[in-house]
C-alpha cells in the first residue's frame, strides 16, 4: 500500500502543483491519476520515488516513511516506465533491458538471459534483443520500456503515459497486453494517463485530478462514470459516460438467435436469407433488406451479405461483404453486445465463442432489457436488498473485432 498524506507541493517559482493530497493506493492493483494537463499527475507520481520531494505532508510505502528511506534503495523496488520509453539509445534492445540487473551485480550473462525472457513476457521475439532502440517501432520501444521497468522485479511500477505517443490501434493492443500481463504479475501499479478511457479501461481505482492539484475523486472506474462527484469529474468524463459504464455490466443471460448463415464461396440456395427467426426484413438506411450472415469454412464471421438483389445461385464473394462492428465474444459486457447489434447492417449482433465461432446472434431490444435488469439488480445490491451471483459485476473486455 501506498499512502499519501495530506501531501503538497508547491514548486520554488510559487506553482502549487499538489494541494493536500490524501490518497491510499491499494497494493498489487492499478491505480490511475488521470486529469487534464499541468494538473498534478506527474508530480504526485515523481513524489512516490523522491524523484520530487513533497513541501508538507508524508508518503509511506507499507507504512515506511519514503523519506527514511535512501532515495536509491527506493527506487531499486520502483520500476518507472515514461512516454517514448526513454531507452539508451547506443545500447541494445537486451542490454536496455539488463541495464538495472547488471548494475545491481547481476552477471550480463544472467541479466542478458532474464532480458531475452521478459522481452518474450511483453510481446517481443528474443531476437529483437539485439536491435537497437532505434529500429524498433513507437510501440515496440514501450514494450522495451515495460520489460526493462520489470527487470528489477520492483513490487511497484510508476508509469507516465507509457502508451500515449503511439497510434490508437498499438495503443489498444498495448493496453490489452498490459492487462494480462499484469494479471499474471501483480505489481502495485500507479499509472497517469490524461486519456479518461485509458484510465476506466486499465484503472481498478481511478484518482480524477482537477485544476490547481485538487482531488477531485478517488473512486473505482464504475463510479467514477457512474456518480461523479461534482461538475468537473462529469465534464472531465464525459457526455457518454452511462454509455461507457456498459462495459462493467456482464453479459451472462442473454438470449442468441440462431442465425441464418452462407458460407464464404458457396452459391446461394433459393431459400437463402428467407428461413429462420433471424431472417426478417430489416429496415437500414431506406428499403427493406434481408441480411445473410457470412461464414468462413471454420463457422467464423467474415460479414454481412445484401441479398435484396442477388438471384439464387449467385457466389458469395469478399466483396460483396458489409463488415459488421463488434463481435460479442464470451465474458463480453454489455456495451459489447449492445455496440455489436448497433454497428451490425442487419441490427443483429453476432455473438461468437472463444474460437470465434459463431454461437447466435443478438438484438439491441433485447440487450437494452438486459441493461435495465442489470441496473435494478445493481441498484438492489447497492443498498444491500439482493445479492448478485459471484461475477456479475465485473469488469470485461470493451473492445471487439470486425468480422
Ligand atoms: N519544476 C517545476 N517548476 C515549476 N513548476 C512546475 C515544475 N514541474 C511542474 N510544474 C508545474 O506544476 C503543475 C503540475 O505539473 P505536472 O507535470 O505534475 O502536471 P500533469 O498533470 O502531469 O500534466 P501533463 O498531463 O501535462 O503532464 C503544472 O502547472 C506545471 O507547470
Amino acid at each position: 500500500m501506498i499512502s499519501f498524506r495530506s501531501v503538497s507541493k508547491v514548486f520554488p517559482d510559487g506553482t502549487a502543483a499538489v494541494q493536500d493530497l490524501t490518497v491510499e493506493i491499494p497494493t498489487g492493483r492499478i491505480t490511475v491519476f488521470v486529469g487534464p494537463s499541468g494538473c498534478g499527475k506527474t508530480t504526485s507520481l515523481r513524489m512516490i520515488n523522491r524523484m520530487i520531494e513533497p513541501t508538507a505532508g508524508t508518503i509511506e510505502i507499507d507504512g515506511r516513511d519514503t523519506r527514511s528511506i535512501d532515495a536509491p534503495t527506493l527506487r531499486r523496488g520502483i520500476g518507472y516506465v515514461i512516454q517514448n520509453a526513454g531507452l539508451f539509445p547506443h545500447r541494445t534492445v537486451l542490454d536496455n533491458v539488463a541495464t538495472v540487473p547488471v548494475l545491481q551485480g547481476t552477471s550480463r550473462r544472467e541479466a542478458r538471459a532474464a532480458a531475452s525472457e521478459l522481452l518474450e513476457r511483453v510481446g517481443l521475439p528474443a531476437a529483437m534483443g539485439k536491435r537497437y532502440p532505434a529500429q524498433l517501432s513507437g510501440g515496440q520501444q514501450q514494450r522495451v520500456g515495460v520489460a526493462r521497468a520489470l527487470a528489477a522485479d520492483p513490487p511497484v511500477m510508476l508509469m507516465d503515459e507509457p502508451f500515449s505517443a503511439v497510434d490508437p490501434v498499438v495503443r489498444g493492443q498495448l493496453q490489452d497486453e498490459f492487462i494480462r500481463l499484469q494479471s499474471e504479475l501483480g505489481k502495485t501499479i500507479v499509472f497517469v494517463t490524461h486519456d479518461i478511457d485509458e484510465a476506466v479501461k486499465l484503472g481498478d481505482k481511478i484518482a480524477v485530478f482537477a485544476v490547481g492539484g485538487r482531488l477531485a475523486q478517488y473512486a473505482s472506474p464504475d463510479d467514477v462514470l457512474r456518480r461523479p462527484s461534482d461538475d468537473f469529474v462529469a465534464d472531465f468524463v464525459g457526455r457518454d459516460r452511462g454509455y461507457r459504464a456498459l462495459s462493467f455490466l456482464d453479459s451472462p443471460d442473454l438470449p442468441l438467435h440462431d442465425e441464418p448463415t452462407a458460407t464464404l464461396g458457396s452459391a446461394l440456395t433459393a431459400d437463402a436469407g428467407s428461413t429462420g427467426e433471424g431472417a426478417e426484413e430489416t429496415r437500414t438506411d431506406g428499403p427493406a433488406t434481408r441480411w445473410l450472415l457470412v461464414l468462413d469454412g471454420e463457422r467464423r464471421p467474415r460479414g454481412w451479405l445484401d441479398t435484396t438483389n442477388l438471384a439464387p445461385g449467385t457466389t458469395v464473394t469478399d466483396q460483396q461483404l458489409v463488415l459488421g462492428g463488434a463481435l460479442a465474444g464470451p465474458g463480453s459486457s454489455l456495451r459489447t453486445a449492445l455496440d455489436a447489434a448497433l454497428s451490425s447492417p442487419s441490427g443483429r449482433g453476432v455473438a461468437v465463442d472463444a474460437d470465434g465461432r459463431v454461437v447466435g446472434t443478438v438484438r439491441a431490444t433485447e440487450v437494452l432489457t438486459a441493461i435495465e435488469s442489470a441496473r435494478v439488480r445493481s441498484a438492489a445490491e447497492r443498498t444491500g436488498a439482493h445479492r448478485l451471483p459471484a461475477g456479475a459485476l465485473t469488469k470485461s473486455g470493451t473492445g471487439g473485432d470486425q468480422p
